[in-house]
């Protein structure tokens, strides 16, 4: 059976009630394909999960944006898997780049995220993507590499993984990257999980494009096309 469609909306550091009332009554009445064709998924600040998942329609599903390394206690700030699985979360974003380039996180302290937020039960939306400094230094397969070799050397199943190739150049820049960079990337990627995790993990895992996207009317540009 082929990969399942992945649609994912990170909704940042944004939002007030209301807002977030009007975004979830417009997602509600969205058109889309089946749950066995197109998994939807939405991440709201911490703060708003219960609510959007108290109103969200039952066939898009919520994700947080992060949450803790290891086991809650006293991290002030923090909130942990744990929390996210009591609250019936299903998902969580880890090793944003926001997060890694802002709050310094490693890449190894991002295998430890995934790798403790899966063991706790949660799908995992694991991010990795290259500056534009190493897209021109000609780094960009190394540097997501070694991002997924440090998720890698810490999980062993990962059929609860997507692979979110956020290219950091195409993120809050206004610049998008074009499908054939993305996918060029992405072929990278799936090499490199078949070469050093497995050929089953390489045919199975979603790798997706989270950067900036255009955004392409498919329904005007086939009547253009077809007239
Ligand atoms: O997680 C999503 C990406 O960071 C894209 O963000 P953006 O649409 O704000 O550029």
């Amino acid at each position: 059976m082929g990969r399942k469609f992945f649609v994912g909306g990170n909704w940042k550091c944004n939002g007030t009630t209301e807002e977030v009332k009007k975004i979830v009554t417009t997602l509600n009445e969205a058109k889309v394909p089946g749950e066995d064709v197109v998994e939807v998924v939405v991440s709201p600040p911490f703060v708003f999960l219960p609510f959007v998942k108290s109103l969200l329609r039952p066939d898009f599903h919520v994700s947080a944006q992060n949450c803790w390394v290891r086991k809650g206690g006293a991290y002030t700030g923090e909130v942990s898997a744990e929390m996210l699985v009591n609250l019936g979360i299903p998902w969580v974003i880890i090793g944003h780049s926001e997060r890694r380039q802002l709050l310094n996180e490693s890449n190894e302290f991002v295998g430890d995220k995934v790798a403790y937020a899966l063991q706790q039960g949660l799908k995992v939306i694991a991010c990795i993507g290259e500056t534009l400094e190493q897209r021109e230094a000609g780094t960009t397969t190394a540097v997501v590499a070694e991002q997924t070799k440090a998720i890698a050397a810490k999980i062993s199943n990962w059929d609860n993984v997507v692979l979110a190739y956020e290219p950091v150049w195409a993120i809050g820049t206004g610049k998008v990257a074009t499908p054939a960079q993305a996918q060029e990337v992405h072929a990278d990627l799936r090499k490199w999980v078949h070469d050093n995790v497995s050929a089953e993990v390489a045919a199975s895992v979603r790798i997706i494009y989270g950067g900036s996207a255009e955004f392409v009317d498919i329904i005007n540009a086939a009547t253009v096309k077809k007239n």
